[in-house]
């Protein structure tokens, strides 16, 4: 351990993301987990959270005080759910420390609270922490803006474990967001999220998306641009959740010089 260590915060420090977050802390230099956070009740609380994510002790014990522990931090790494990361932007904030948002499925409201919060605290926030997804987000965008709506059509599809409760996935979303940029058009607008039924032709232009679940699957994300007698995919596939892990890590660290603001993994890895 070093004193100029990041010292970091994970919250929803049982869970998938949460463990591996640990896990990922003690094995890289320059960090130290500082706190282990879990929701009052939790039957994780006094647990050390070395032992709980499969790391050995760490002498840190799990508790449900967050904003004890944001005030002696310097970042907090959150993959939770939207609720919570909207409770947990208000107190990055008071605390002026780095908020790192994993979570996915946040409304246009939390998304709101979120980056107003960014206004004191320095938030890193993207639905895909990885090197590789954020790589596809710019192969797509160029994809997009070189093969024209008229004859090709964008679909998205993802596939997640069956734990998972949103849909669609939030870097689905990501890779949905990067095509609509490079056709110059607003997402929103375009979307097809649903199909059911007697939907009629496919609108010229529109981006679709298609929700997969089942089993262990970390993700899998395509972006099929089918053109008229040819298909282009790009595609990613995740096989471990430290990828994410390390994005989380590499952004806190890359938050600690920053001025307050809200800023995206393509700031990050410098790919915007
Ligand atoms: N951006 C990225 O790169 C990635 C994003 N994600 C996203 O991260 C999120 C978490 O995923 P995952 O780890 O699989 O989910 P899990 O359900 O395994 O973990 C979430 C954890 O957060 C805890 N939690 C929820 N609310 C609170 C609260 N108010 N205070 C403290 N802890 C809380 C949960 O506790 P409890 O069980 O008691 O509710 C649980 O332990 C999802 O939104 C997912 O989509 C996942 C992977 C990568
Ligand atoms: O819930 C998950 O597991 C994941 N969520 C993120 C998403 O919604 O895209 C990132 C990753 O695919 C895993």
């Amino acid at each position: 351990m070093n004193e100029t260590d990041m010292k970091l915060v994970v919250v929803g420090a049982a869970g998938r993301m949460g463990q591996t977050l640990i896990r990922i802390i003690h094995e890289t230099a320059g960090v130290r987990l500082h706190a282990a956070i879990e929701r009052t009740g939790s039957p994780f609380i006094g647990r050390d959270a070395g032992e709980l994510a499969g790391a050995g002790p760490m002498g840190v014990a799990v508790t449900d005080k967050p904003l004890e522990a944001f005030v002696e931090a310097e970042g907090v790494l959150d993959f939770t759910a939207p609720a919570a990361t909207v409770e947990f932007a208000g107190l990055a904030a008071q605390a002026r420390i780095v908020h790192v948002v994993g979570t996915t499925g946040c409304s246009a409201d939390d998304e709101a609270r979120i980056r107003a919060a960014a206004r004191h605290a320095r938030v890193i926030k993207s639905g895909n922490m990885s090197l590789g997804v954020n790589l596809l987000g710019m192969l797509t965008e160029k994809a997009a803006r070189a093969l024209p709506a008229g004859g090709w059509d964008i679909e998205i599809l993802e596939m997640h474990h069956k734990h998972k409760v949103d849909a669609p996935s939030g870097t689905a979303l990501l890779l949905g967001e990067a095509a609509a940029r490079g056709r110059g058009i607003d997402l929103a607008d375009h979307s097809v999220r649903v199909r059911d039924g007697h939907t009629g032709a496919r609108p010229e232009g529109s981006i679709g998306f298609a929700t997969l679940r089942g089993g262990s699957v970390i993700g899998e994300h395509s972006v099929v641009i089918a053109g008229e007698g040819e298909m282009v995919t790009l595609s990613h596939s995740a096989t471990d959740r430290s990828i994410f892990a390390r994005g989380a890590v590499a952004a806190a660290l890359w938050g600690r010089s920053r001025k307050p603001g809200f800023y995206s993994m393509l700031d990050v890895l410098g790919l915007d």
